[in-house]
């Protein structure tokens, strides 16, 4: 059902304040959720664009344990770095607050009150684990143990990482305290739970029926979630971090962070607008819609939905258009592994190019399924679309009304049949944009507008106004006309896309303002005005700078390789009288040679103290074959011999294999006589 609304309140998630925001977290929630604020921005539409950071729930106190801090430290570090990127990048929140404010604390222990109140609460007390080392219970990310469903490592309480299933304490195998690394005790604990079983009756029918218009993701995620069956959900935590629970018998325990969080759309909107928060959040005119990464549908979608029905007096998102995840040169996005492209550092490396992250980010958006970032891409994106089409052609036509007319705009001539078209295709762009960020189709919409200087950049390229100039200056001044009214207009279009951009080409235009209605117009504008100095909109991105950024990738893989390093399982026991079937000597290496036509291959003269041998050994990669002469080296001497490129291998030289696959030669302490035995 299509209904009319008189304004809408747009959310995008939280950024959880351990950490600084990435190019997924802009991929996934903030680019669109921007575009599509400064679209309705354009319209005059009347909205409001909330955002925060979320400073509660465990990862933080971990983190400051670690570092040896307070988390109120942790939060502060990345609030600044985290709102600070985010303005600098053109994300245009109304309001960017945080979960540690008083607003959002008082807010968020009121709602749980309400709730408490109403009755609408299950008390449970059950069994948790608790550390007994350092005297606490264990929620969530404090508890990590083998998956029961792939039996990876390392799985949290509440997730795995791995396969991305979402897990209880006690479903973990070999259970294990985050903190202390002891073996957890069962100890009683109370909680409160708000139970979702209760709720899904009509929780089936407002997603399932009434809003079968959400993106097909987001509608199937809800739907295995409702006929998995809901379950109550606890809403409080055994913390010392976060909002204490507002009621008698709960000291010690907090408001669980998916509980509080979500509560922050609204408490930053009070932060803002003390006298009229309420009608963005609970007139049923207000529209609202929730901008997030999927992994978060479950509780946009079910959760905090359910906990505004219990309360009774909010309205419901009527869409929320989740993203899938955006991934890194083909390895999922991770704070904790460092494999990012942090918006802060991109900011520093790339001044003044937010557009060009911007366009890539939304060109290449997880829209119906994860997709991949690369440098390459990113490079090629810069250099064969924003430079060369749509940067190009400004350039031409500006840089032509300069030279021509001394930067005035001409008078328009008689019409060819080819400046008809040409007019004609780009009629219908304000429709076309229109209806496709109506339907949260950003990759589609930016499309279109590019497509506008595509065809741009076709019309002066046919047209050669450069060169029609010498026979008839006249039709020049249609041509270059009909430029221009397309580079107006290409200023308007890629406005909610490419603000920064948009903003320095309406300057060299010398437009007073965008009126996003006059869209698709040709006379945007009028024969006589004039036109301030032009300047390159886009930059090509040269092969070193892009090279740089992969080698600061492959550092961080180097380096986690190095972190996560762990020594293979010893194998089997052995006799022996196995061992001493081996014949291990030293040799001293007389001659080292490449083997032609193998790159792995090197061949040795060995001096084992009685003949000399041959012995081809695979470590081509990892050393100079001059770096082995005079080395002595250990190798199997009665190893059967084989042929290796044609030439017989007498034995095996023994090397060590490092963590990162490179080969290390095996040498001895002090010299000894060729032939020595190892044993
Ligand atoms: N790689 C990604 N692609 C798309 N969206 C993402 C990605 N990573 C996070 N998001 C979304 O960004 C929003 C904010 O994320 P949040 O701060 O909770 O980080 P997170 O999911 O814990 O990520 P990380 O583990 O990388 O810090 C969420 O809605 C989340 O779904
Ligand atoms: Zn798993």
């Amino acid at each position: 059902m299509e209904k009319k609304f008189k304004r809408t309140t747009v959310t995008s998630a939280l950024p959880y304040a351990n950490g600084p925001v990435h190019i997924g977290h802009l991929a996934g929630v903030y680019v669109p959720a921007d575009i599509y604020v400064r679209y309705l921005r354009l319209k005059k539409e009347d909205v409001l664009f909330i955002g925060g950071s979320d400073e509660h729930g465990v990862p933080i106190t971990i983190r400051a344990k670690k570092e040896g801090i307070t988390p109120q430290d942790v939060v502060d570090r990345y609030h600044k770095i985290i709102k600070d990127s985010f303005e600098e990048f053109g994300i245009s929140f109304d309001v960017y607050g945080r979960t540690t404010s008083k607003v959002h604390c008082e807010t968020a222990s009121e709602f749980f009150r309400t709730l408490y109140d109403k009755g609408e609460f299950v008390e449970k007390t059950s069994m948790q684990y608790y550390d007994e080392e350092v005297h606490t219970f264990l929620a969530d990310r404090y508890i990590t143990g083998e998956c029961p469903h792939c039996h990876a490592e390392g799985a949290y309480g509440d997730q795995c990482e791995k396969c991305g299933t979402s897990l209880s304490p006690t479903d973990l195998i070999n259970p294990k305290s985050a903190i202390s690394g002891s073996k957890p005790v069962m100890r009683e604990t109370k909680h409160w739970y708000l139970p979702l079983d209760k709720h899904e009756a009509w929780l089936r029918q407002w997603i399932l029926e009434d809003h079968k218009e959400w993106r097909n993701n987001v509608y199937g995620q809800c739907k295995s979630w409702l006929d998995m069956g809901l379950q109550p959900r606890a809403v409080s935590r055994d913390l010392d971090w976060g909002i204490p629970v507002p009621v008698e018998g709960a000291e010690g325990k907090v408001l669980y962070v998916w509980f509080d969080a979500p509560i922050g759309y609204i408490s930053n909107t009070k932060e803002l607008l003390p006298d009229s928060w309420e009608m963005w959040w609970k007139d049923p005119e207000t529209r609202l819609v929730h901008f997030i990464g999927k992994d978060n549908i479950v509780f946009h979608c079910i959760v905090f939905p359910a906990m505004l029905k219990a309360e009774g007096s909010y309205i419901l998102p009527d869409n929320v258009p989740s993203n899938e995840f955006l991934n890194l040169e083909g390895d999922k996005i991770s704070t904790s592994r460092n494999w990012a492209v942090w918006l802060h550092e991109y900011l520093r490396d790339f001044p003044g190019k937010q557009d060009v992250l911007r366009y890539v980010l939304t060109a290449n958006a997880p829209e119906t399924k994860d997709n991949d970032f690369t440098w390459k891409d990113f490079q090629a994106r810069n250099n064969n679309e924003l430079v060369a089409v749509y940067g190009n052609f400004v350039n031409r036509a500006l840089q032509l009304t300069q030279k021509y007319y001394d930067g005035v705009v001409p008078a328009c001539g008689e019409l060819t049949e080819y400046d008809r078209q040409t007019l004609d295709e780009f009629k219908d762009v304000k429709a076309k944009v229109e209806e496709l960020l109506d339907a949260f189709k950003f990759r589609d919409a930016q499309k279109e507008a590019m497509n506008l200087a595509r065809i741009g950049n076709k019309y002066i390229a046919d047209s050669e106004p450069w060169k029609v100039v010498k026979t008839d200056p006249e039709r020049v001044k249609t041509i270059i006309y009909i430029s221009l009214q397309l580079t107006a207009n290409l200023a308007i279009a890629f406005e909610p896309f490419l603000p920064f951009s948009s903003e320095k080409l309406r300057k060299m235009l010398n437009m007073e303002s965008f009126e996003w209605n006059r869209l698709g117009r040709t006379d945007l504008l009028q024969a006589g005005h004039r036109l301030a100095k032009p300047e390159l909109l886009f930059e090509k991105i040269e092969d070193d700078v892009i090279e740089a950024q992969v080698q600061k990738l492959l550092d961080t893989k180097k380096a986690n390789e190095e972190a996560n390093y762990k020594a293979k399982p010893i194998r089997e026991n052995i006799a022996f009288e196995d061992f001493q079937k081996l014949d291990i000597r030293v040799g001293t290496v007389l001659e080292c040679t490449k083997v032609p036509k193998a790159d792995k291959l090197l061949c040795f003269k060995i001096a084992d103290g009685l003949e000399n041998r041959t012995i081809v050994s695979g470590i081509s990669k990892f050393y100079k074959p001059e770096e082995l002469v005079g080395k002595q080296v250990c190798f199997i001497a009665n190893l059967a011999p084989r042929k290796l490129k044609g030439i017989e291998s007498q034995g095996m030289i023994l090397s060590a294999l490092n963590y990162d696959e490179s080969l290390s030669v095996i040498t001895v302490d002090r010299e000894v006589k060729p032939g020595s035995e190892v044993c």
